[in-house]
């Protein structure tokens, strides 16, 4: 380890922290503590998300975009409350929890009696209420409906309290829902905050409840409990409560006849220090032996944000549709209680072919849907583009000429989510590259509205001169023609700077123009999309033509540089390598294709060229006779077994370019490095156990020689289970994915949180992380397995070049 890059991280952090008081992008010296409570997130994609525990808590905020409070709010909890014949017979927060305020309720639910079920986005919390021969279940679900561009936006989630009557006589049954103004944190004390009752009418359909304006100076916002008013179902509220007191008047109120006083008018404002709560309640009568069921909702809507520079105002997608007066909260409302039947049954047609199949495993099933709350919970934003921003804003200082750039974008918005909740960096390229598999399949104008953002920083600069914490070497912050590393720190000005990451000059590393490539080619070959194609080509030459200086021997391979310059950005490549060369390899297949596609001849020649005298280096400088060695420097852990050595394969395989005429690597090198893999970081790691470590040494060892070649990284793993599935080794894919899946959800309690990394022992790193969304590329590997996938477009698509 060098001290001084140790040293530079230490300064740097100490000036940002300290001094400038800002927070850190990846703060090393406060790691988000590990609670291993998590359940399903609540709310659509970028408008923010608030995450339920699997006990039924409101314990993870993400409001202000890309800034998360791990924070359990008391207050914020469901009671029952149930009466025959005109008597309460049972009164009870459904929680385990036995906190120091609100001591007038019923506190410390027995857990015996719960049960937790998630499949995201939807969750199921079933409680036998004691002795009462009663059962509830609450169904919550969020607006996350594949290939959907609006409902998908909205900052709701739905609770539907189905409750069963097994007793013989009818009961009356409420459910109160109580939620304190702010997330839990000290702004919820800083006075100005206030609630208001609402009703909200349309087309014959009623919801009740309170709003909760909370007036932050930053990203004030309104939060939204209500009920569906239909015949037989009353809805009550009390506008406000202290939620640091003893709560009395709100038990005694419910207690008394089942229902709350539902006061008229508004709240007055907190004093400073005042924290102020609401609640609403829904009642129902259900006859003995009959089920009935109540539909309460939340909403939040902070319709325009700043990021940490407050340089620029943002509007998230969903005003769009409900506007960005701040008072959208009941039509939110409203709506996501009128539509979250249409939204499960969407829901149930995308996952039931996947549940219903017999032959897949069911860690699987849970697996593929529920590592899908990072698309949410990945501090993601997704905003319009602002109605004064022209084209030209749009393409940057050097006009990136994308003729499609700005109808696209304005029609479907801005998207970008963190690297991790703890490594603050949006749309982090190197890792987006294993993730984007889930948003191409669900979401694919996302994918494409991301790519375009990072066309855009293509061809643009950034001339200010930094210097780098590992290495130490000052240089710009972002040069022409390449791919940056990131699209900027929420804590910063996102879109307009770039490159958060300062760990290294990535201008110098091999892999991000190398994903940029795969990643159009990969886009284009799913979603026919002709014109993002011919956007999207010069800026291919351009990263191409920055990579090939990386080819310093000019053998048709690039090279490494000797520090750690790709992803693994703590472990070090010298010379070619399996895991850059291979990818290298792989675009380079993917310009010839899509140049024969774009019918340009000359760029087709120059890389059939290259890709011959590439493939034939790549061959004879790292094939062993067994698998690719790690990288060519001859160095002693040069012949380490690098799980993710198909990386490049993986690409083509899930572009359908891996056989004929497009036949990169040899298919009997890919499948003996497969089986190396299995045999030797798979099955010789942890017993079998625990996906593939990254480095193996060939005797069996773990490769120890940096930190991240002896972890095993979940994200690569499902995309190195995906890579098998293509090559026809199933089983093998399935036992591999599966050792992650049980150690992280299962061995660990790390569900929804799952980290970029682990060792065998004790050491986890960065917990809810980006890369473990590349298991949408096993699901892709199946279906076109199945032949379910879509059909590869036509040359005749594209129209030929003029
Ligand atoms: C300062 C230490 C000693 C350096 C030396 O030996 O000279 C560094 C050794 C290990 C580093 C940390 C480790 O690499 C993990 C983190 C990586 C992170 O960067 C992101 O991580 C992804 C890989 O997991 C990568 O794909 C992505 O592009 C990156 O944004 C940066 C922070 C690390 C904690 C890193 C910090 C320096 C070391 C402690």
């Amino acid at each position: 380890m060098d001290v001084m890059n140790v040293y530079r991280y230490f300064r740097w952090w100490f000036k940002k922290t300290r001094i400038e008081k800002k927070p850190a992008f990846i703060d090393l010296l406060c790691a988000v503590p590990l609670q291993q409570i998590y359940g399903c997130p609540l709310g659509g994609i970028g408008g923010g998300t608030i995450t339920r525990g699997w006990r039924g808590e409101f314990c993870r905020w993400q409001l202000n975009p890309g800034v998360y409070h791990y924070e359990t709010v008391i207050a914020n909890q469901f009671t029952v409350c149930l009466r025959c014949k005109g008597q309460t017979v049972y009164q009870q927060v459904l929680s385990m929890e036995r906190p120091s305020t609100l001591q007038g309720w019923n506190w410390g639910y027995c857990g015996h009696y719960a049960f937790y079920h998630a499949l995201y986005p939807r969750a199921w919390m079933v409680y036998e209420l004691p002795g009462q021969n009663v059962v509830l279940t609450c169904r919550q679900v969020s607006p996350v409906i594949p290939h959907d561009y609006k409902d998908s936006s909205l900052p709701v989630g739905v609770f539907i309290w189905e409750v069963e009557n097994g007793r013989d006589e009818d009961v009356e049954v409420s459910i109160m829902f109580s939620l304190q103004n702010g997330m839990g944190t000290k702004e919820d004390r800083i006075g100005g905050h206030w609630n208001e009752p609402f009703t909200f009418e349309r087309d014959g359909e009623r919801v009740a409840g309170v709003l909760l304006h909370h007036c932050t100076p930053v990203n004030p916002f309104t939060l939204a409990i209500s009920a569906r008013e239909k015949a037989g179902t009353e809805v009550t509220h009390l506008t406000s409560f202290n939620p640091t007191g003893l709560g009395r008047e709100v038990w005694q109120d419910l207690l008394q006849d089942g229902r709350l006083d539902s006061p008229t008018g508004k709240s007055s404002l907190t004093e400073k220090g005042e924290v102020t709560a609401a609640v609403v309640c829904a009642t129902c009568r259900v006859p003995a032996r009959e089920h009935r069921t109540l539909e309460l909702a939340l909403a939040w809507d902070m319709p325009c944000v700043h990021f940490g520079s407050k340089e620029k105002l943002h509007f998230r997608r969903y005003t769009r549709f409900f506007g960005s007066g701040g008072d959208a909260a009941p039509a939110l409302s409203h709506h996501a209680l009128m539509h979250y039947k249409e939204w499960e049954r969407k829901i149930e047609a995308w996952q039931n072919p996947v549940l219903e199949n017999s032959q897949l495993p069911s860690w699987y099933k849970s697996a593929l849907f529920n590592e899908l709350y990072f698309m949410t919970d990945g501090g993601t934003i997704w905003m319009e583009v602002p109605p004064d921003c022209s084209a030209k804003d749009l393409q940057g200082p050097a006009g990136a000429g994308l003729s499609h750039l700005f109808p696209f974008l304005r029609e479907y918005g801005r998207f970008a989510y963190l690297e991790g909740q703890e490594y603050r960096m949006y749309n982090t390229y190197d890792v987006h590259f294993y993730a984007s598999f889930a948003l191409v399949m669900l979401w694919p104008k996302l994918q494409i509205s991301l790519q375009y953002d990072i066309a855009v920083t293509v061809v643009n600069e950034d001339v200010q001169l930094r210097q780098y914490l590992m290495g130490g070497q000052t240089a710009q912050v972002k040069l022409k023609n390449v791919v940056p590393h990131d699209i900027g720190d929420p804590g910063d000005e996102p879109w307009q700077r770039v490159n958060a990451y300062l760990m290294h000059d990535t201008a110098d590393w091999k892999d991000l123009n190398l994903k940029f490539v795969l990643q159009v080619y990969r886009d284009y070959y799913l979603t026919h999309d002709s014109l993002y194609l011919r956007d999207m080509w010069p800026v291919c030459q351009a990263v191409m033509e920055s990579e090939l200086k990386f080819d310093t021997d000019n053998d048709g391979l690039i090279e490494n540089g000797g520090f750690a310059d790709q992803t693994y950005d703590a472990w070090v490549v010298h010379g070619a390598s399996a895991y850059c060369g291979g990818l290298w390899l792989a675009a380079v297949c993917m310009m010839c294709k899509m140049a024969e596609v774009l019918g340009d001849a000359e760029i087709q020649q120059k890389y059939t060229d290259i890709l011959s005298k590439g493939k034939e280096a790549f061959e004879r400088m790292l094939w062993n006779g067994k698998y690719y060695n790690y990288d060519s420097s001859g160095s002693h852990t040069s012949s380490s077994i690098m799980s993710d050595q198909c990386a490049g394969q993986w690409f083509l395989g899930a572009c359908g370019m891996d056989q004929g005429e497009f036949e990169v690597f040899p298919k009997s090198h890919i499948l003996s490095a497969l089986r190396t893999i299995f045999e030797k970081n798979v099955l010789g790691f942890a017993g079998g156990t625990m996906g593939a470590v990254n480095g193996m040494r060939p005797d069996g060892v773990p490769d120890t020689s940096s930190v991240q070649s002896n972890e095993v990284w979940i994200g690569v793993v499902y995309a190195l289970a995906a890579t098998m599935i293509q090559e026809g080794m199933v089983e093998e894919g399935f036992r591999t994915a599966e050792g992650c899946y049980r150690t992280v959800w299962e061995r660990l309690g790390m569900a929804f949180q799952t980290p970029e990394a682990y060792r065998e022992k004790k050491v986890y790193r960065s917990l809810a992380y980006m890369r473990p969304l590349s298991i949408w590329s096993m699901q892709l590997a199946l279906e076109r397995r199945a032949g379910w996938a879509p059909p590869p477009p036509q040359p005749s698509q594209v129209p030929v070049n003029p």
